[in-house]
């Protein structure tokens, strides 16, 4: 097999690193405090996206500098007596001629289990005491326990320039001997946001079997996807066939997890109705909601035989939703988060970094944090002055305020709020962290964060002021940290933690238990929205299996704006674009299944369970036959099929919706 190109021209040296001059430097004047004893930070951590070049600079580094490398990376077993065993020996000992040896822990964000969880302790234990540097490698930061974080020097690498990478991508042709244009290189850097190895990629794919390359040659992947997604939304809104939603899906090169953006981000234009009827949008992101969670579950268990529950749910559940057609042109949008983000892929990432960076400052879990305080937090950053505090307490990156100020961009006066959030830090010399406490108000005296979650959280509109440490609150964790409180409108009094609470290894874990749940993008979209309706099995088929008529809610078919939705009456006034024909036969076929869910369990045993709502609750609403199996009993089952399902997914090699 021939050798892949990003391999094979991995910089050896740190000079060849393409951008990131910064980080860079930074790991160098970091690594030459050891030629001269021993630094204060004895380890660091180069965080950042995929393919941005952090494993080749640490190795860069290592060979610039004459240094042994020992590397654990994550095809190692990587269980605390394993890396106290490799990295901890090689870290306590010195060389045999005196040299440095570099100890990379590669994708150190990537450890699972129990077992890894007690390799995070160990990799802290290990820093604490090495005689040896250390360098750990993670593209999420946030998945490293606070203790790590703090050991550590943190260094940043962002996202490859374009015009960066068009002269290492011409190299690369000319070693190769190949003619490339320079518009071809130009498309292949610009398509590969940031990501100079999957642009070298790219460059390989396309000059497969040529000598010249030109920009007709470059497959335009956004291009490409942009066409089929815009069809397959089509037919997904349009369609009450859950087989032909699924078979648009099927054709796309979109993993699960960006079809749910998709869908997330036009379901509100596709299904809004100019009556003001919400229905049908509400009950499409129930659904969303649910699949939401199978994904969150899909990362958490790094089980992907579970997307196809995901998959189905996002899409056969969104395409039974309506109950009406909805004729006419629609323009989709691509997900208004990507653009939003800038370098960072995922919006839920980004919403989890802020959601725990406040939780790690008002000491509450992530998920609450997420779900109740990121609102306020936003709301609050409309007055400038507490938005340069919360920028400065929380140490927000200039993208996270974008994104919690909901903006799409980096106006003048968030960039103001930004810079003069850095003065304040800078001036203060305070850590983000730890500098203040943020109060977290509401109307009612409840003090459990069920009574918390469940009141209205209101803006105060008067400008909050900023107490001193000395008007003492009688809250512990105030107390504690001694942490200034900044107060406004009401307040309520946040729940004593416990110790465990506080600790920091219990920040873990407290991350694990809402990671399940971590996939919830949709979450604000979905807060009041009913459990979605039931898929009922055709009894009036042969083969038992599910048609779309059943897979409408009886009350909708009877009652939604006088249209019946019965197969004779339910049909579209555009026929080319509106599919809302509903069949009789079977759309999702015995056959079908097989082929969809091979390996699994029939679909009326999994799916239909989600595709309803809770048992009694649409019985007693609906007033319908309901096929229901309970959601426990079945979420838990696709784990048993899971050793074969790859471990990690790389972001340009990811499988597609029905790969699994
Ligand atoms: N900044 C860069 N300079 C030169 N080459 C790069 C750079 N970034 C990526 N590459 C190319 O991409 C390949 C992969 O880079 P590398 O493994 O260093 O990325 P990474 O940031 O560590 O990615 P990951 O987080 O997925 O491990 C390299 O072998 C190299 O060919």
């Amino acid at each position: 097999m021939a050798i892949e190109w990003a391999e094979k021209y991995r910089p050896q040296t740190l000079k060849e690193i393409v951008g990131n001059k910064k980080a860079v430097q930074d790991l160098r004047t970091w690594a030459e405090k050891w030629l001269s004893g021993i630094p204060e930070r004895r380890a660091v951590i180069l965080h950042g996206p995929a393919g941005v070049g952090k494993t080749s600079t640490a190795h860069a580094l290592a060979r610039d500098l004459g240094w042994e490398v020992i590397e654990l990376n994550a095809s190692d077993q990587r269980t605390a007596g394993v890396i106290e065993k490799v990295a901890g020996s090689a870290a306590s000992m010195n060389t045999l001629f005196g040299g440095k040896r570099l100890i990379i822990l590669d994708e150190a964000d990537n450890l699972h289990g129990t077992s890894d969880r007690g390799g995070m302790r160990a990799i802290a234990g290990i820093i604490k005491s090495t005689l040896q540097p250390i360098v750990l490698i993670a593209n999420d930061i946030y998945e490293l326990t606070p203790t790590i974080r703090n050991l550590c020097l943190e260094i940043k690498f962002g996202s490859v320039q374009s015009r960066s990478m068009v002269p290492a991508l011409k190299k690369v042709c000319e070693s190769e001997g190949i003619l490339c244009s320079l518009d071809a290189v130009q498309q292949i850097a610009e398509g590969a946001e940031g990501d100079l190895r999957s642009a070298i990629n790219d460059l390989q794919a396309a000059a497969a079997g040529r000598k010249a390359l030109e920009v007709e040659d470059i497959v335009t992947s956004g291009r490409d996807v942009k066409e089929n997604i815009f069809k397959a939304m089509q037919r997904i809104f349009k369609s009450t066939d859950c087989k032909k939603a699924l078979e648009a899906a099927r054709g796309l090169d979109e993993s699960p997890e960006d079809l749910v953006h998709w869908i997330d981000e036009n379901l509100p234009l596709q299904y809004a109705s100019k009556d003001g009827n919400l229905e049908d949008v509400k009950t499409g992101f129930g659904y969303l909601s649910r699949a939401d969670l199978y994904l969150g579950r899909v990362k958490k268990r790094q089980n992907y035989g579970m997307w196809r529950y995901a998959s189905m749910l996002m899409v056969c559940g969104v395409a039974v939703s309506k109950t009406r057609p909805y004729p006419g042109f629609i323009k989709y949008q691509s997900p208004s988060l990507w653009k939003r983000m800038g370098q960072i892929r995922s919006k839920r990432d980004l919403r989890d970094n802020i959601a725990a960076k406040i939780g790690k400052h008002s000491f509450e879990s992530i998920r609450y944090s997420r779900n109740i305080l990121l609102e306020l937090y936003s709301r609050m950053l409309k007055n400038e002055e507490s938005a340069i505090d919360i920028t400065a307490g929380l140490g927000l990156e200039l993208e996270e305020l974008i994104y919690l100020s909901g903006s799409t961009k980096a106006s003048k006066k968030l960039q103001k709020i930004y810079d003069r959030a850095q003065e304040l830090l800078l001036e203060g010399k305070e850590e983000p962290d730890g500098t203040e406490f943020f109060r977290v108000p509401a109307p009612s005296s409840g003090n459990s964060k069920e009574d918390r979650s469940g009141s209205s959280v209101k803006a105060p509109k008067e400008k909050f002021e900023k107490r001193s440490e000395s008007l003492d609150v009688p809250d512990s964790r105030t107390s504690k940290v001694g942490q200034k409180t900044l107060t406004f409108g009401f307040e309520i009094l946040p729940e004593t933690p416990s110790e465990n609470n506080i600790s920091l290894e219990n920040d873990t874990s407290l991350e694990n238990d809402t990671s399940l749940e971590n996939n919830t993008s949709l979450e604000n979209n979905t807060s009041d929205i009913p459990k979605p309706v039931s898929l009922i099995p055709d009894t009036s088929t042969s083969d038992g299996g599910f048609t779309s008529d059943i897979l409408m809610p009886k009350q909708h078919q009877v009652e939604i704006d006088g249209i019946k939705l019965t197969s004779d009456s339910l049909t579209s006034s555009s026929p080319e674009h509106d599919n809302l024909k509903v069949e009789n036969s079977s759309s999702l076929s015995e056959s079908f299944e097989k082929d969809v869910f091979s390996n699994s369990e029939p679909i009326e045993n999994t799916i239909s369970s989600e595709l309803t709502r809770s048992g009694e609750s649409i019985k007693e609403s609906v007033n319908c036959d309901v096929f229901i199996k309970k959601i426990s009993d079945i979420s838990e089952k696709p784990e048993v099929k899971t050793s074969e399902v790859p471990k990690k997914v790389e972001p340009k090699t990811q499988k597609t919706l029905f790969d699994f």
